[in-house]
């Protein structure tokens, strides 16, 4: 393959990975050679670089070098300018002091506040992240983020990246998932070069790890963190962190590493709620109109997606791209049978339905009752709270009436529902232990 050739691959890569990533990871290696065995060697500036190529753009660069050039089946990479480097001693301390770059993983540009969509299950995790934002002092760390699934976590520690890089330049600012974490601290075990490892994690300003349930189970790697965590820490360096999942609930993850992690402060970012999933379509609709500015779009529609599309965020904004990217290559407005038409088999999946047994078995299972007792007269408070948990979660997530909910809970009247849902609409607020057993819950429900 030529450079020449080298050149046009680059120019599709980057319309496939996208320009931030194409910047970050394509535009610094270059195309060396192809061996005689088929090896296609290209130099990069770091090994991590190189690692971290080939794990993510590995494939595509194979399948894209294979069109160019079918002898190709596999792909090596070689720190720039070393080509036996493999041979040569390592370079001596003054040569090795030459900075590595420790690169942050590419920041998505759109992911900033002003594209942040604040309601009520988001509220708390983005004034927490507003404040890191501003780069002030640090009054809460670690900074850890949870929720499930396409919920915002990732676009809130970018934005925060964002942000920190106006507020205070000087700071040094690392955002890597934990499964980059992790690949950088073994590429340095392997390369014996813990201590640069350690000198680098120790320069910086603020940490972000997304995804920090990745490092459960892996020992080593958690160990790495830990002193990581604590070094920062000791230095009032601030440092954010994202889960799916509370640290209580991440399994396998060292006592020690979950106290550290739970000793800030925790936030949730609970699963959206219709007025938020409005919001966000209604914003995505905004950006959209620059692109598609004479698209009609019929009214309604965003009321019923973001009412039949409740799994997560990331669904929702697909839904709406696909939507508008269809209406506009067909030439129609989006009217309601196109919409259908459009994401039948997105409203299919999003439609499986939540039964009131369901939440009857795992209401009774999760505060160890008979179900019987959940349903039956009994009026003693062990059985009474949790019967109205679980009229609540019927109102929340069946499209059941109160009446139908009343009937199915020992014939009990539509107005004790509506005051057991009151109830527990209250105590959400004041009692945690309420408002984690509903959370818990209703992960388990939608799961
Ligand atoms: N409140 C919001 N306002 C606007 N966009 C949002 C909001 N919440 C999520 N999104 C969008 O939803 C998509 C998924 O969000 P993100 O990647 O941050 O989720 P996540 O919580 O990190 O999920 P995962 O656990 O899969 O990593 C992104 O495109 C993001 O911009």
């Amino acid at each position: 393959m030529t450079k020449e050739q080298w050149g046009a691959m680059q120019d599709q890569l980057s319309s496939s990975v996208g320009e931030n990533n194409y910047k970050t990871w394509i535009a610094p290696i270059d195309f060396d050679r192809i061996e005689a065995d088929g090896v296609a060697v290209f130099s990069v500036p770091t090994n991590f670089f190189g690692t971290y190529v080939s794990q993510h753009y590995g494939d595509l660069l194979l399948a894209k070098l294979s069109l160019v050039a079918p002898e190709v089946s596999r792909l090596k990479f070689r720190l720039a300018n070393t080509d036996t480097q493999q041979a040569q001693p390592r370079p001596a301390p003054a040569q090795s002091a030459q900075p590595d770059v420790l690169p942050s993983a590419p920041l998505d540009a759109r992911f900033t506040f002003d594209r942040f969509v604040v309601g009520k299950p988001n509220e708390l995790a983005h004034a927490a992240a507003k404040r890191v934002a501003e780069g002030g002092l640090v009054t809460f760390n670690p900074l850890f983020l949870y929720g499930g699934v396409g919920l915002g976590k990732t676009h809130l520690m970018h934005a925060i990246a964002h942000d920190l890089k106006t507020n205070r330049p000087d700071l040094n600012v690392l955002y890597l998932s934990a499964e980059q974490f992790m690949y950088r601290f073994v590429q340095a075990l392997r390369e014996r070069r813990m201590m640069d490892f350690k000198e680098l994690f120790r320069s910086v300003d603020v940490l972000m790890v997304d995804d920090v349930q990745f490092i459960a189970g892996k020992d080593s790697t958690q160990e790495e963190f830990f002193h990581t965590f604590n070094a920062l820490v000791d230095q009032n360096k601030q440092i954010i962190i994202s889960a799916d999942r509370a640290p209580d609930e991440i399994k396998d993850l060292e006592n020690r590493i979950r106290s550290r992690l739970q000793s800030g402060l925790v936030v949730d970012l609970h699963p959206t709620d219709y007025e938020l999933r409005l919001g966000i379509l209604q914003s995505k609709v905004l950006t959209y109109r620059e692109q598609y500015p004479s698209l009609q779009i019929d009214d309604g529609i965003l009321e019923f997606l973001a009412h039949r599309i409740s799994t997560n965020v990331r669904v929702l904004e697909g839904a709406l791209t696909r939507l508008f990217a269809f209406a506009s290559l067909v030439g129609q407005p989006i009217t309601m049978e196109l919409t259908q038409d459009c994401l039948a088999d997105v409203l299919r999946a999003s439609d499986r339905k939540i039964s009131i047994e369901e939440i009857q078995r795992k209401v009774a299972e999760h505060y160890h009752i008979r179900l019987s007792d959940l349903i039956g007269p009994k009026r003693v408070r062990n059985f009474a709270r949790p019967r109205q948990v679980a009229m609540y979660l019927c109102k929340q997530l069946t499209a059941r009436s109160l009446p139908e909910i009343g009937r199915r809970f020992g014939g009990r009247d539509h107005t004790t529902v509506m005051h057991g849902v009151k109830r527990i609409e209250e105590l959400r607020i004041k009692d945690s232990q309420i408002a984690d057993d509903i959370e818990l819950l209703r992960r388990a429900l939608e799961a």
